[in-house]
């Protein structure tokens, strides 16, 4: 067995593993790299980039699909041609893999182990068969994976979730997406998008990240127009059938038929990667989910020199949020114990539906009861979306009562994604609404309708 001791071990080479490496190097400390898998980072492998990359061809199907109204017509067939569709999915994803794993060469190889890590204490790691790292101080850097029901197993390879997606050699004919979330949202749309027949079921009514009731019913009217959602599913039974998968359920009409996939993807959620850390040898106190309780402002696991970053501590499972914690955790293990609070943003969430889904800042279920006004505007009379025929979506925003403050938004609406980062800004500059309306707004632009919520919020404000 051979043994290493270091200061500083780092399990996971993703996003959030290789900032906490980067941050504990740069404070002068020997760290390690401990790598199970592959390089690359699940961003750049199954997540954001294959994800978008998928969105885009089904965005070019999709306005191909509606030009008539501009006086525009294409004729002859639109052909959707799977195979090519799925091989600039890899091939642009494998050029932003390359990316990652050319920066993953250029550390010192004395600095990276391949492995998966077990703790078999606070310090002490076991790396594989054959290595034990004695390291002063531990991030957990693991990242997360799809939470799939048990009750799926029995599906076999007709399961798949999003990393199989992306492997596709071409698209297939039928596939039933469980889970109304970010994921399912985005790759049911684009699935749909693209020719497959799809069917999304959810349970408990949420759509994608919405806790707003009125925005979340507009949202499920809206993607209903596009392709079959029921975010309340009776699914009745599902069965494996040979090559195919049959589910019983009622449709939304009431009528209980049976439909038969080709896959059934889960995208039922994720779960942090920690059930094989052997958590249990550390001593650290762990929550229902066996994440160990942490300081959100330092990453710190209780007073131990174990810091989490990433997906693995599960507080905002995103691409930004586990490079900036990534750095928070390794600056502080770095300094241990001398710890202290990293950067947090301003929370910025977007789904890239169409339209797309975004929040800011406090979401609706979190504001204090009374303490708020609602600014509204709806994007079906916005000049700007109008002329472009993406006048489809409502927006929500919130201002503290007493003082004006803006507290957060969430909407479904056009180019959202961008709006959304005006607001985070002005989230984390604490502005007012009446601060907000003093700033510019050019015409004709969809912040416009933007500007017409806050207008609305203001006067609730005055009132
Ligand atoms: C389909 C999809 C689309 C997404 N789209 C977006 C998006 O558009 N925008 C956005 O902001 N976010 C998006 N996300 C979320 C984003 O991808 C994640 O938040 C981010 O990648 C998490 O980074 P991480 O470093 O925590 O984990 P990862 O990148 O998963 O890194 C964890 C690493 O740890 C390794 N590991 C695990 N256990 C061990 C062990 N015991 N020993 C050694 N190594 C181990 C794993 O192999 C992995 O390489 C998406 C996610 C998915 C799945
Ligand atoms: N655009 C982005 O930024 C982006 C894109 C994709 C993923 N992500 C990240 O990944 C995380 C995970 O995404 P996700 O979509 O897997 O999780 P999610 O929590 O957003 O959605 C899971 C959905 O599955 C439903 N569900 C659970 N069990 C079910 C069952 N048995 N049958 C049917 N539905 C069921 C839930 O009610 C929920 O609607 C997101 O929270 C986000 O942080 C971000």
């Amino acid at each position: 067995m051979k043994q290493m001791n270091i200061d500083v071990a780092v399990i996971g080479a993703g996003t959030a593993g290789l900032a906490a490496y980067r941050a504990a190097r740069a404070a002068g400390k020997r760290v390690v790299l401990i790598e199970g898998g592959p390089y690359g980072t699940t961003c750049a492998r199954v997540g954001c980039m294959p994800s978008k990359l998928l969105i885009a061809a089904a965005e070019a199907a999709h306005e191909l699909r509606h030009t008539a109204p501009f006086g525009v017509r294409v004729e002859g067939e639109i052909v959707i041609d799977g195979r090519a569709v799925m091989e600039r999915v890899r091939r642009e994803r494998d050029r932003f893999v390359g990316f990652v794993v050319n920066s993953v060469e250029g550390i010192p190889a004395e600095d990276k182990l391949r492995g998966y890590a077990r703790f078999i204490d606070n310090t002490t790691l076991q790396v594989g068969d054959d290595v034990v790292v004695k390291a002063s101080r531990v991030v957990i850097a693991t990242g997360s994976s799809p939470a799939v029901p048990p009750p799926f197993r029995a599906l076999g390879d007709r399961l798949i979730v999003n990393d199989d997606v992306f492997s596709w050699d071409t698209l297939p004919r039928r596939v039933a997406v469980f889970g109304p979330g970010v994921i399912g949202l985005e790759l049911g749309q684009a699935l749909a998008r693209l020719g497959v027949i799809v069917r999304v079921f959810g349970v408990g009514g949420g759509v994608g990240p919405l806790s707003d009731p009125a925005i979340r019913d507009y949202a499920r009217a809206a993607f209903q127009q596009q392709f079959y959602l029921d975010p309340e599913a009776r699914v009745e039974d599902m069965t494996r059938d040979g090559d195919e998968v049959a589910i019983r359920y009622a449709r939304l009409d009431g009528e209980v038929v049976t439909v038969r996939f080709d896959y059934v993807l889960a995208a039922t959620g994720r779960k942090p990667n920690v059930g094989g850390l052997g958590l249990e040898n550390t001593g650290l106190k762990l929550d229902a989910r066996g994440v160990p309780l942490f300081d959100p402002a330092t990453l710190q696991c209780g007073a131990s020199p174990i810091f989490i970053a990433g997906d693995a501590n599960n507080i905002l499972p995103l691409l930004h949020e586990a490079a900036d914690e990534g750095k928070t955790a390794g600056a502080n293990a770095a300094s241990y114990p001398d710890v202290s609070a990293g950067l947090r943003r301003a929370s910025i969430g977007v789904v890239f539906s169409d339209p797309q889904i975004a929040t800011v800042g406090t979401r609706f279920a979190d504001l204090p009861a009374g303490g708020f006004v609602v600014g509204e505007v709806s994007f079906e009379d916005q000049g700007r979306s109008r002329v472009m025929l993406k006048n489809k979506g409502l927006m929500h925003v919130y201002a503290e009562r007493d003082t004006g403050r803006f507290l957060g938004a969430e909407w479904i609406g056009p180019r959202a994604e961008h709006i959304a980062h005006t607001l985070a800004w002005a989230r984390q500059m604490d502005l007012t609404v009446a601060q907000m309306l003093d700033m510019p707004f050019y015409h004709p632009v969809i912040e416009e309708g933007l500007r017409t919520a806050l207008r609305d919020a203001a006067a609730k404000l005055a009132g």
